[in-house]
């Protein structure tokens, strides 16, 4: 496939200013909510059952997050997608640690029955989605990412979604084409939340009309570029996630287009 064009897409993320819809875990609902603010979007951090069937279809897109999983978030997190589905709002999913507990798997597998347009998860999150390997360390991935790619392939054409897999390089999938952003720095990893700050990116370029191949990729190149521009500043984690956010709102699209290394994989 012809490489999803970013040149635009940071312009395009900060003319529409989307309003995200979060369902996200109680450790990064801040962390994210400031990096859809940097990035120029709206978030809206929404729980209640009660309330997430009248907020959602008012939303750019939907972000549902696994991180720290309870019954009545999972009851929030059904009827949240089926008022998005209803009303032809995209949503992403970040089944986090799906692998590492029975509830979120379950549940992970019964949220992909409602079309999100986009899964992003780690490499063991997405191997225990296709039903290929158990297991994660908590959170954190035990697998490599190219372990993971043909499972996202699978899981891919199984689910409709665009599946996005992290780790020292993304790889983004429809089911046929694959593609590799090679951007980033280890540091991300000494950081809580980048992954769900990853989904959550995807998640505002859905609601300024990106597709799913070209949100995840330009989502995934966005913080890859600004966590290289943030290591060279900072070398501890404190003031990486500083760096982090700063980048985030200082990125434009030349500097996105120039260094992004995307290529067909
Ligand atoms: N070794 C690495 N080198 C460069 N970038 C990395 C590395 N590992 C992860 N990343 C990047 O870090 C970000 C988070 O990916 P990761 O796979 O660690 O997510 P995660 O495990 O879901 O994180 P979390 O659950 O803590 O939010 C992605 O942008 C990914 O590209
Ligand atoms: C540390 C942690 N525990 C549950 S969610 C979360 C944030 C990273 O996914
Ligand atoms: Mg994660």
């Amino acid at each position: 496939m012809t490489l999803p064009d970013l040149s635009l897409a940071l312009s395009r993320l900060r003319a529409a200013a989307p309003l995200v819809h979060n369902i996200t875990n109680q450790v990064v609902a801040n962390v994210t909510a400031n990096a859809l603010l940097a990035i120029g979007a709206s978030p809206a951090m929404v729980l209640a059952e009660e309330e997430v069937g009248e907020f959602a279809p008012k939303a750019a897109a939907l972000v549902v997050n696994l991180g720290t999983l309870t019954a009545p978030q999972r009851a929030s997190m059904h009827v949240a997608t089926a008022a998005a589905a209803a009303a032809g709002v995209p949503w992403i999913l970040d089944p986090v640690a799906a692998g590492a507990m029975a509830f979120r798997l379950e549940t992970a597998r019964s949220l992909l029955g409602r079309r999100p347009s986009v899964v992003r998860g780690n490499a063991s999150e997405i191997l225990a989605l296709a039903g290929e390997a158990a297991g994660g360390k908590g959170v954190d991935s035990a697998h490599r990412p190219e372990a993971a790619r043909e499972a996202a392939r699978f899981l891919a054409r199984q689910s409709g979604a665009v599946v996005a897999v992290t780790g020292a390089t993304d790889y983004v999938t429809d089911g046929a084409a694959m593609l590799a952003i090679a951007n980033g720095h280890p540091m991300l990893t000494r950081v809580t939340g980048t992954g769900c700050t990853a989904t959550a990116l995807i998640g505002a370029f859905l609601g300024a009309g990106l597709d799913g191949m070209a949100a995840a990729t330009a989502g995934l190149a966005v913080l890859g570029v600004v966590a290289e521009e943030a290591a060279r500043k900072a070398t501890a984690p404190g003031s990486f996630q500083v760096a982090l956010l700063d980048g985030l709102y200082t990125l434009v699209d030349a500097d996105l287009a120039r260094q992004a290394r995307v290529s067909a994989a």
